[in-house]
C-alpha cells in the first residue's frame, strides 16, 4: 500500500521483523485470547497477531488505513476507526480479559496509560512500545530520578518489565528517539490497598508536582495541606522533609489514607 506517514498521528511504522517477533513473544498468545491493538497502522503487528488469536480488535485514528486493515479478515478482526483516547473501551471490549498490544504514538502515550489505568479490569497483559525515557519512568523505583507519577500509579496494579530496546532504525520513518517495549502483567491483588483511586491519583500528582520540594511543601502548594499535616506525616513514619521520589508505594498508600479524611 502506498501511504505517506503522517506526523500528526505519530506514524512511525515498524519494519524490523525481530522487533515484531519480540512483541509477539512477550504477548504469549493463546488460541483463545482476545486482543486489542491500538494504532495498527499498516498492520506490521496486526498481521503477526491475527492468525494466533480468537479475536483482534484494532483502533486506528487514520481513516485512510481503515479499508486496508479490514480487508485482511472479515471474521476475527474488528476495526474501529476513531481516536483511542475518545472511544468507549468498555463498550467495544465485551467479554474481558483482553491483552493490549500497541506500538503507541509517543505524543499520546501518557494519556493512553492513564486511560488504561481507568480500564485496567479489561486487561490481563499489556505489551507496549514507548519512547525509552517513558519506559524508564514506568519501571523506576523509589530513589531514582525517573521515579514519578506513572511509576507509582502503574506499579500498584501491574508487574512491569522491559522486554526490548528498540533503535530508531527499526521504524519507517525513524523517530528521533530510542524506544523500549514493556510488558505489564496485571496483578491478582494490587500491591497496596487503594480505596479511592481518584483521590490516590490526586495525592501522587500533588506530591510530585514540584519534585525538588519537600513533601510538606508540595502537598500544601497543591491544595492538600491541612492543620496537623506535619504531625500526621510523622505519626505515619513519613518525614515531612522528604521528597516524593523517595516514597515507596506503601508510603504513598499511607499518605493518601491520612490526607483523605480531611478532604471529604
Ligand atoms: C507508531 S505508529 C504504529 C503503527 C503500527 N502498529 C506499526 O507498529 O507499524 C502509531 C499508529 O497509531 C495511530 N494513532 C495515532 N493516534 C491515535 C489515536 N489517538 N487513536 C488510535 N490510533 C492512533 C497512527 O495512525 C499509527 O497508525
Amino acid at each position: 500500500m502506498n501511504h505517506r506517514p503522517k506526523k500528526r498521528f505519530g506514524q512511525n511504522f515498524l519494519q524490523d521483523r525481530q522487533v515484531v517477533d519480540g512483541i509477539f513473544a512477550a504477548a504469549d498468545l493463546q488460541p483463545e485470547d482476545r486482543v486489542l491493538e491500538i494504532g495498527p497502522g499498516l498492520g506490521a503487528l496486526t498481521d503477526r497477531l491475527l492468525p494466533e488469536v480468537a479475536r483482534l480488535h484494532v483502533i486506528e485514528i487514520d481513516r485512510d488505513l481503515g479499508a486496508g486493515l479490514q480487508a485482511r479478515d472479515e471474521d476475527k478482526l474488528v476495526v474501529h476507526l476513531g481516536d483511542a483516547l475518545k472511544l468507549d473501551w468498555t463498550a467495544l471490549l465485551t467479554d474481558p480479559p483482553y491483552k493490549l498490544i500497541a506500538n503507541l504514538p509517543y505524543n499520546i502515550s501518557s494519556q493512553i496509560v492513564f486511560k488504561i489505568l481507568d480500564h485496567r479490569h479489561l486487561f490481563s497483559r499489556l505489551v507496549l512500545m514507548f519512547q525509552q525515557e517513558v519506559g524508564e519512568r514506568l519501571c523506576a523505583g523509589p530513589g531514582s530520578k525517573n521515579y514519578g507519577i506513572l511509576s507509582v500509579l502503574c506499579q500498584v496494579w501491574f508487574d512491569i518489565r522491559r522486554v526490548l530496546r528498540v533503535p530508531p532504525g527499526a521504524f519507517y520513518p525513524p523517530p528521533k528517539v530510542h524506544s523500549a517495549v514493556l510488558c505489564f502483567d496485571a496483578l491478582a491483588q494490587p500491591r497496596i490497598v487503594v480505596e479511592d483511586q481518584q483521590f490516590f491519583r490526586r495525592v501522587v500528582k500533588a506530591a510530585f508536582a514540584q519534585r525538588r520540594k519537600t513533601l510538606r511543601n508540595s502537598l500544601t502548594g497543591a491544595g492538600l495541606g491541612f492543620d496537623g499535616l506535619e504531625v500526621s506525616l510523622l505519626d505515619a513514619g513519613i518525614d515531612p522533609g522528604r521528597r516524593a521520589e523517595t516514597l515507596s508505594l506503601e508510603e504513598f498508600g499511607k499518605l493518601a489514607q491520612l490526607i483523605q479524611p480531611h478532604f471529604v
